[in-house]
């Protein structure tokens, strides 16, 4: 089976002439149906050029990126509606949660889904369900401020989920979470990989979640340095 995600030879460059900065060069890497991936590296080294390259926000300079069995960009664009495919085929989970304060945790969720026309009853129903799903059932018409920070991000990771995502991006998902709460996170994501087929990729600084990736790969100036199987 073709990797979900599948980066090859990708670089990416920002500024003209001697302010030019390198961000990526030459970028090769596969992330399987199922598979939970971390990317790690020092500040600077091209982790979050990275997940905006394969959410689609930042567009490469060279290579190839195929998602989810379909080239996404040769040389240029192959795909029309970039917003469309974002939507459809990719969930995005920040360091922070996002969710929107004035919506309770069930619309929050819903709300990704009405603006894929999934009718707004269908829609909660729906989100109630992964809201259990995330053993956050209890806390569905609670406020985003009501919610603890732990609450709050499988908030969001169930909003990421709304529209069955292939592919699920985590930019320092565990960053504002003390290490128990650190590790539900990451065992809901291993879970929904496994469980809906999912492709997973994290940025992470976060020592304590290095045991709970399939891969870790190792980014430093640019380039992939190293990878290792923590499990
Ligand atoms: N929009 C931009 N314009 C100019 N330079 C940028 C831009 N985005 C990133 N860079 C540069 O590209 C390089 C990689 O940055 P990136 O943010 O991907 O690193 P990172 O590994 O995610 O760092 P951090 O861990 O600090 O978030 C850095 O030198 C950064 O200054």
């Amino acid at each position: 089976m073709s990797p979900l995600i599948a980066l090859q030879g990708i670089a990416k460059g920002f500024g003209e002439g001697g302010a030019r900065v390198q961000a990526l060069s030459d970028i090769t890497l596969n992330v399987a149906a199922g598979e939970v991936v971390g990317l790690r590296g020092p500040s600077g080294s091209g982790k979050s050029t990275l997940l905006n390259l394969v959410a689609c926000i930042l567009e490469p300079d060279a290579g190839v990126l195929r998602l989810a069995g379909e080239t996404v960009w040769q040389g240029r664009w192959a795909k029309a509606d970039l917003r469309a495919l974002r939507r459809r085929t990719i969930g995005f989970i920040f360091q922070f949660h996002n969710l929107l304060p004035f919506l309770d945790a069930t619309d929050n969720v819903a709300l990704a889904m009405t603006l894929n026309n999934v009718p707004l009853t269908v829609a909660r129903s729906r989100a109630r369900a992964l809201l259990d799903y995330l053993q956050v059932g209890k806390r569905a018409d609670a406020m985003p401020a009501k919610l603890s920070g732990g609450e709050a991000q499988r908030v969001a990771i169930a909003r990421a989920l709304a529209n069955q995502p292939h592919i699920i991006l985590a930019d320092e998902p565990t960053a504002a979470l003390d290490s128990e709460r650190a590790q539900v996170v990451m065992d809901l994501l291993r879970r929904v990989a496994r469980e809906q087929a999912a492709a997973v990729l994290v940025v992470t600084h976060d020592d304590k979640i290095f045991s709970r990736f399939d891969r870790l790969v190792s980014l430093r100036d640019g380039r992939i340095e190293g990878e290792m199987r923590p499990g």
